[in-house]
């Protein structure tokens, strides 16, 4: 009978108050693999991971984690997953390293803590209480603290939010270590380029669901599907987007960027290329550029959401987007 997945989240909702956090959440993440729950700030990330991880208990719906009740079973569960939260999870006047030798010494097979500090940078501040730390050191700590214990799975909530680009790499390659050694990662994140370069696979969830998952090629390839950029050097005649789509016809999107500029999102091959180039000279308009590039998870979020990811979750939608990338999975 194959394992149970790492984590299993069917129809999760969760509220505070009248906020609504998690609005029917559906996440499976497979054993060995390194999962990125990608969204904007208030989508739900949070609350999730900590409903996976035993803090909550889920108001509706059902989580599983390595094929137990995080609530029910939480001291069966407790000793087989490492957590680092966002902020905090040590006390405020221990040493860096008395802590980190503490959340060892709780473990039967603990990594060595030594080994950790070094690769993780925290021999600088080892005697500094952890009140002291910088955010960048409290946040190697915490990442120190959920792995020591040989975790088969370990959640990081931001992993590397407000690190310096030398710290980020340091968490990146530690984390890829965990994946090499069988290690399930399931990680919070905003930044693109960290769930790009990282993620087995992405979720990418907004308003408490998640809305498309996929490795990051499957979803910023869009199938054979490429976002073309063009730029003309004279305005765009009234109407240009829809004429162009109507020449294009269907499986073709075109949004409107500015008076010069359009994106195309469509198939990547040279009948679209040449039907846009014949669609200029008919309108009278003169590319200055006309650029093929891959899709960005940026792209695909927002074309499934209609607006920006940095933008947030309360940002409204943008006018010209229209959302054309299907849910995988
Ligand atoms: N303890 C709480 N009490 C009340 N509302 C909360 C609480 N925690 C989260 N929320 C609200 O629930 C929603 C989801 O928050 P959550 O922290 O789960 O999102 P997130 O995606 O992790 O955001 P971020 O990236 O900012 O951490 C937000 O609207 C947030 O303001």
């Amino acid at each position: 009978m194959p394992a149970d997945p790492a984590v299993l989240v069917e129809g999760l909702q969760m509220r505070y108050g009248d906020t609504v956090a998690v609005a029917g959440m559906d996440l499976v993440v497979e054993r060995g693999e390194i999962a990125a729950v990608l969204g904007p700030n208030g989508a739900g990330k949070t609350t999730t991971l900590e409903t996976c991880e035993g803090y909550r208990r889920p108001q509706a719906g059902r989580v599983r984690v390595l094929g137990l009740d995080p609530v029910h079973q939480q001291r069966e569960l407790l000793p087989r997953i490492g957590v680092m939260l966002q902020a905090g999870g040590a006390w405020s006047g221990v040493r860096a390293v008395e802590m980190l030798r503490h959340v060892a010494a709780l473990h039967a097979h603990p990594l060595p803590v030594e080994d950790l500090v070094e690769r993780l940078g925290l021999d600088e501040c080892g005697r500094t209480p952890y009140r002291r730390l910088s955010g960048g050191q409290q946040q190697r700590l915490g990442l120190a603290m959920a792995v020591v214990g040989r975790p088969e799975l370990v959640f990081v909530d931001e992993p590397t939010a407000g690190l310096d680009p030398a710290a980020r790499r340091t968490t990146w390659a530690l984390l890829e270590e965990l994946r090499s050694d069988g290690v399930t990662v399931v990680l919070t994140t905003h930044y693109l380029d960290e769930a790009e370069r990282l993620a087995d696979r992405v979720h990418i969830i907004d308003h408490g669901r998640r809305i498309a998952t996929g490795s990051p090629l499957e979803l910023t390839r869009g199938g054979t599907h490429a976002t073309i950029r063009l730029v003309v050097t004279e305005p765009f005649p009234p109407g240009a987007p829809e004429s162009l789509r109507a020449s294009l016809g269907p499986g073709t999107d075109v949004t409107a960027i500015d008076e010069r500029s359009l994106v195309i999102s469509g198939p990547a091959d040279s009948t679209t290329l040449g039907t846009v180039s014949r669609w200029c000279e008919a309108q009278g308009v003169l590319p200055e550029s006309l650029n093929l590039g891959q899709r960005t998870l940026e792209d695909v979020f927002l074309e499934l959401t209609g607006r920006p990811l940095a933008a947030g979750a309360d940002e409204a939608p943008s006018v010209t987007a229209r959302p054309s990338a299907s849910v995988v999975g």
